[in-house]
């Protein structure tokens, strides 16, 4: 059996004073599946993507990430594990907006000495080749800002951005895009291409259960979240 990239188990979330919004006993992904978390707008997807990053802590249960105990490691080593081996695509993708595409495309290198060198002698090259993998190849637009960009064409570089060094996970929150159907399907062949060769793990969560083919495994999260049932 693979092993486990992602191991939930006992799962329980609730935002400050608020409502439970995670009660799962278990959820796992092995290492190479390339999975898609469905669940309606305001269940808790990320919600749950935040735990999985590191960057909420649960108040019951375990998740191990990477072979690490999220709920053990310290903030600074949360955050190195993050920079270091995960790729996240943000649902506003969290591009920065005066630098330029390739700019943003190489900005966890900064971060991260092994995603440097991961990355190879060129990492320019490489961000290059991720962004042409993902059809953005016009030199010109390489070098214009993000902000100037189109919805579509910016989900191609917070794609790239997580791809760059080849993390060992990918994790990425459905951007609510105005991507037509087949220029949202095409994107998430290409990232799931991108994500296959470089051997990485892949969760991709959306409210769109259209999109499930695309994966090698669909879940429904409020299958297997109880705080998500109706009463
Ligand atoms: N920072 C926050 N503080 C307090 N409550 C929050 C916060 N973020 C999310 N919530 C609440 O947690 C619940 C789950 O939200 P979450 O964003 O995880 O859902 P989602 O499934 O990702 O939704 P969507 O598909 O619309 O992005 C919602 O009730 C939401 O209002």
């Amino acid at each position: 059996m693979a092993d486990p990239v992602i191991d939930i188990e006992g799962l329980r979330f609730a935002w400050k004073s608020g409502p439970q919004v995670l009660d799962m006993d278990t959820f796992r992904v092995d290492a190479g599946e390339r999975v898609f978390l469905r669940g309606p707008s305001g269940s808790g997807k990320s919600t749950l993507l935040g735990l999985i990053a590191g960057v909420l802590q649960p108040q019951a249960g375990r998740i191990c990430v990477l072979g690490e105990d999220m709920n053990v490691l310290k903030a600074g080593r949360r955050d190195r594990l993050r920079a270091d081996r995960m790729g996240v695509i943000f649902q506003m993708f969290n591009l920065v907006p005066y630098l330029s595409v390739t700019g943003n495309v190489l900005l966890p290198l900064r971060f991260s000495p092994a995603r440097r060198m991961a990355a190879g002698n060129d990492p320019q090259a490489e961000a290059r080749r991720l962004l042409a993998r993902l059809g953005l190849e016009d030199k010109e637009l390489l070098e214009r800002r993000v902000s100037d960009l189109s919805v579509g064409q910016q989900q191609r570089v917070a794609a790239a951005r997580a791809l760059i060094g080849s993390p060992s996970l990918v994790i990425a929150d459905e951007p609510t895009s105005a991507l037509d159907a087949d220029a949202r399907d095409r994107f998430i062949t290409l990232l799931s291409e991108e994500v296959e060769r470089s051997g990485a793990t892949l969760l991709f969560v959306s409210h769109d259960a259209s999109l499930a083919g695309l994966f090698t495994r669909a879940a429904d999260l409020t299958a297997i979240n109880r705080a998500g049932a109706p009463a």
